[in-house]
């Protein structure tokens, strides 16, 4: 009844709107919680001073603070306040304050190493008004479907590739091949995939025999970025002031994708000026880098900028999408019936066929249930966030200005009060629509405006990935569930053992 007439007065849970109810709220220090100390917030509740909590395991940490408090639960760490929200139509009120610009959590090692290396703040990272003016020449470069589709000829090459270099795994003899190092392979391609985005350039990291120098240690050091930035920011915070091993493996690794994107970037700006352009032929029209370069002006923005911008898009779309890929095969690989459903669409849709079209990819709908199920279990960005630009209602609280709420995605997906049989692989869920399903429950690549603006490049490459493998091997997995690794990205904590069939 009371949550009743709070909807019904409230137009917008902006406190502004709503003054006369303020007395009905709770206040921000009524969330339930473990208990605070002054200035050290939840600091001595962490495991590293003799607490029960570990935020290196977020996932579980997440689910422990659900299970002693309720849907609805606050923690702070110094001067930060945080508000973990566990239920969808809580994080449904709390976008509605997205307005133009959210404001997303920033990641602070990254924010002191941009301070370090002078660089401007990216996408991901900024704030405000340089937020949008770096998005509003993002969305029209990444988002026009037309854009992306015109890189399916050039994926379909860079995929081909990995079936060459799968192919020429297997004895000669033999129709069976273990992998232990797949997400090694599939960051290689996702790495490739980004590289033609972000450097209108082909580094070659899937073809052995061309692969460009340095390609290996670019790979090592996004791997090493984001384990050693997910490390930092779950950790308490003495790098601020120590160059921990931590900090340092991490600045080490930051240096050498920066120095290589700035590289890779002017050779493109200075092609693109002397028209000079090696990128194949499929581009000669119009690509996203290009697009960014002669807009840039537009918007204020110079060639620095795009650099960032570019770097940005290689840290945030490699590892995320090597890892979907890799649960995937986790996924088809423990469910061979499944798998042979896809197989079946696959061969109705693509049959032998090696140039997988737009046609194609529109056709395969069970295709897109599976990668959006896989998703819901296994989302590689296990949370997600906003700073509160206003003082705001969520439930039954006031919460004020600048409190961070956390979107507790992998627990809400994996709640049966959300999703029938939760917790089973089950990708018919989406076969006839989602009516049943709160929009809210699956946030795999956020919301709103400030979304993920790669999401139709990562499903393009999944989904090409995918009837690649799946059209030439069957896939199984035989060892036990992975457990998590974490880092910016949430990964198995081991190499799975991936082993294909040739069909
Ligand atoms: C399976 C792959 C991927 C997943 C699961 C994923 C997920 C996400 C999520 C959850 C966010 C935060 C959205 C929000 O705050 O509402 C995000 C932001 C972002 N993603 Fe992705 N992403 C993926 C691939 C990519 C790729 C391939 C690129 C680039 C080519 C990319 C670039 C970005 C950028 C730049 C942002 C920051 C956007 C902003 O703050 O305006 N992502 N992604």
């Amino acid at each position: 009844m009371f949550l009743k007439s709070l909807e019904f007065m409230f137009k917008s849970n902006n406190i502004n709107n709503a003054t006369r109810t303020i007395t009905a709220l709770k206040s921000y220090k009524e969330i339930p919680g473990p208990k605070t100390l002054p200035i050290l917030g939840n600091l001595l509740n962490l495991k590293n001073f003799g607490g029960e909590y570990n935020l290196l395991e977020f996932r579980d940490f997440q689910d422990i603070l659900q299970a002693q408090y309720g849907d609805i639960v606050k923690w702070e760490l110094f001067n930060q306040k945080n508000v973990y929200l566990y239920d969808p139509e809580l994080i449904r009120q709390a976008f509605k304050t997205d307005g133009n610009t959210p404001h997303r959590s920033v990641l602070h090692p990254i924010l002191k190493l941009h301070k370090k290396l002078g660089i401007k703040s990216t996408l991901s990272n900024s704030q405000g008004e340089r937020w949008r003016k770096l998005r509003s020449l993002s969305n029209p470069c990444m988002a026009r479907p037309q854009t992306i589709l015109s890189y399916l000829s050039n994926q379909n090459q860079v995929a081909n590739e990995l079936i060459n270099l799968i192919d020429n795994k297997f004895q000669l003899d033999s129709s069976e091949y273990k992998f232990n190092n797949f997400d090694q392979i599939l960051r290689l391609l996702a790495l490739e995939y980004v590289s033609e985005i972000a450097f209108d350039k082909r580094l070659y990291c899937v073809d052995e025999s061309k692969r460009l120098e340095d390609v290996s240690k670019l790979v090592t050091c996004i791997n090493t970025f984001f384990i050693q930035a997910g490390r930092l920011l779950f950790s308490p915070p003495i790098w601020q002031y120590y160059p921990t091993k931590d900090w340092i493996e991490f600045e080490t690794a930051s240096r050498y994708i920066f120095k290589k994107t700035g590289e890779y970037i002017n050779k493109a700006y200075n092609d693109l000026n002397n028209n000079t352009s090696s990128l194949c032929p499929h581009h000669k029209k119009q690509t996203v880098l290009r697009e960014f370069l002669e807009r840039k002006e537009k918007y204020g923005l110079d060639t620095n900028d795009v650099i960032g911008l570019m770097t940005d898009f290689l840290m945030a779309g490699v590892d995320t999408t090597a890892t979907a890929i890799h649960y995937l095969l986790y996924d088809l690989g423990t469910n061979h019936l499944i798998q042979e459903k896809l197989y079946n669409e696959i061969n109705q849709v693509v049959g032998k066929s090696t140039e997988i079209t737009e046609e194609h990819l529109s056709q395969l709908k069970y295709l897109k249930c599976v990668v959006k199920e896989s998703l819901r279990l296994h989302s590689s960005v296990p949370a997600n966030s906003r700073i509160l630009t206003e003082d705001t209602v969520i439930g039954d609280y006031l919460i004020p200005k600048g409190v961070v709420l956390v979107f507790c995605n992998s627990f809400i997906s994996k709640c049966d009060k959300y999703f029938k049989n939760a917790k089973k692989f089950d990708p018919d869920r989406w076969m006839n629509g989602e009516e049943n399903i709160n929009p809210y429950a699956i946030l795999s690549f956020g919301f709103g405006a400030r979304m993920c603006i790669g999401r139709r490049i990562a499903e393009q490459e999944i989904y090409l990935t995918m009837i690649k493998l799946i059209q030439k091997y069957r896939v199984d997995y035989i060892g036990k569930e992975p457990g998590l690794k974490i880092g910016l990205v949430a990964a198995p904590d081991q190499p799975l053992d991936i082993n294909l069939f040739k069909r």
